[in-house]
């Protein structure tokens, strides 16, 4: 276990082990409260990450995600709480003392100066000396698969290759800290992913703790030990890519990181960690995403897109009446949208085949793998 978020931010269901480390963190955030004027943007952030940890911090526009780092990297003060790196109470500490490596969407490379002299220039500002600093940038360059370009200007490189630049030059100094702000936000997608895994490659080899922010789902399944989901200034969750998507802690994990349907449902009963709804007419026992409340009448459902379909599949199916609204061909597959009896529009993701037996306006018998929902608090 190697995140954990306050049990107030994260709720009592997150399912993550909390382990007394036997070091510092390498990133602690106390209680952190940020406001612009009337703007909360933070409300009382709590995280521990422990070193060495790549921490993807996910949210929608707005939610508090740059302020986070800002905060981390001394750009801001906080109205409240403290930032601790590797046990070290940081918090008043001016950004150029913090020793943190830091990259961002837009490079930020000096035009002027050759992809060497770029990386060489925090260790020259540390005054490293003149030999140690050669060998560091060929390591470095080397390190990020641009041995041979050292001499050229940022403008004669492509945007991954400055991209490459920018890391090289954030840990060329050995940070233990290591924050980027979408960094990968100005390549096309291709290469966007391409580039991922190659962070998290450089990430291993370097063991900076990293926190890297983004809004894009997929590069936060590629590269993170621990997921980070803000909402409007708070963290709404945290776990293992697996256990958010599984296993959301309410209906707003389960759209915004899983992409799911979230449905409302009628509450039959508890057992342990599992559920008794009522949905579209059927009587099914599902997973809790967090612990519910048996006196609820009413839950949310998580439904992966992929848990409908025309063939009974999974341990549990249920089947349903659904009425095809309309479809969209995805080349191996086939995005659909129903509605069930009682009104409930979803979407199901079903095999490019399935589409000889959709026809928009007609009904089709689905299952659904109640397997892979889970119950959650109902909101609204
Ligand atoms: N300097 C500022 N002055 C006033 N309001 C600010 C300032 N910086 C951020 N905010 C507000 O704080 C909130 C959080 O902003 P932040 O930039 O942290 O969001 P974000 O999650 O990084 O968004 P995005 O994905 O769009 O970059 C927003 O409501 C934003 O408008």
């Amino acid at each position: 276990m190697n995140v954990r978020a306050s049990k107030e931010s994260r709720g009592e269901a997150t399912a993550v082990p909390e382990p007394v480390p036997s070091e510092p963190a390498g990133l602690e955030l106390r209680g952190l409260v940020k406001r612009f004027g009337g703007t909360e943007a933070l409300r009382g952030i709590d995280l521990v990450a422990e070193r060495g940890n790549f921490v993807t911090v996910l949210g929608p526009s707005g939610s508090g995600k740059t302020t986070i780092l800002r905060v981390v990297a001394g750009f801001l003060a906080p109205d409240e709480g403290e930032v601790l790196i590797d046990g070290r109470d940081v918090t008043r500490v001016p950004p150029a003392s913090r020793e943190i490596g830091m990259v961002f969407q837009n490079y930020a490379l000096f035009p002027h100066m050759t992809a060497a002299d770029n990386i060489a220039y925090g260790l020259k500002m540390r005054r490293w000396p003149k030999a140690d600093r050669a060998r560091r940038v060929a390591e470095m360059l080397e390190l990020v698969g641009l041995g041979e370009l050292g001499g050229r200007l940022p403008r004669e490189l492509s945007g991954g290759q400055q991209q490459r630049v920018a890391v090289a030059r954030a840990l060329a100094f050995r940070p233990h800290l290591l924050l980027m702000d979408e960094p990968l936000g100005a390549l096309d997608r291709e290469l966007r992913m391409r580039m991922a895994v190659e962070l998290r490659r450089l990430h291993q080899e370097a063991a900076a703790t990293t926190v890297y922010v983004t809004h894009d789902r997929e590069e936060a399944l590629t590269l993170s030990d621990w997921i980070v989901i803000m909402h409007d200034g708070r963290i709404d969750a945290v776990g293992t890519a697996e256990e958010l998507y599984t296993r959301p802690r309410n209906g707003f994990v389960a759209s915004f990181f899983g992409g799911h349907n979230v449905a409302e449902a009628t509450m039959g009963g508890l057992s342990g960690d599992r559920a008794r709804v009522g949905f579209a007419g059927c009587d099914m026992e599902v997973v809790c995403g967090q612990p519910l409340d048996a006196a609820d009448e009413l839950v949310d459902l998580s439904i992966p897109e992929e848990a409908l379909s025309l063939t009974p599949t999974g341990a549990a199916p249920a089947r349903l009446e659904l009425h095809v609204l309309d479809d969209l061909y995805l080349g191996n597959s086939v995005r659909v949208t129903v509605r069930t009896g009682d009104g409930v529009t979803l979407r199901a993701v079903l095999p490019r085949d399935a589409r000889d037996s959709i026809r928009h306006g007609g009904t089709v018998t689905a299952y659904l793998d109640t397997t892979q929902v889970a119950a959650v608090p109902h909101e609204r």
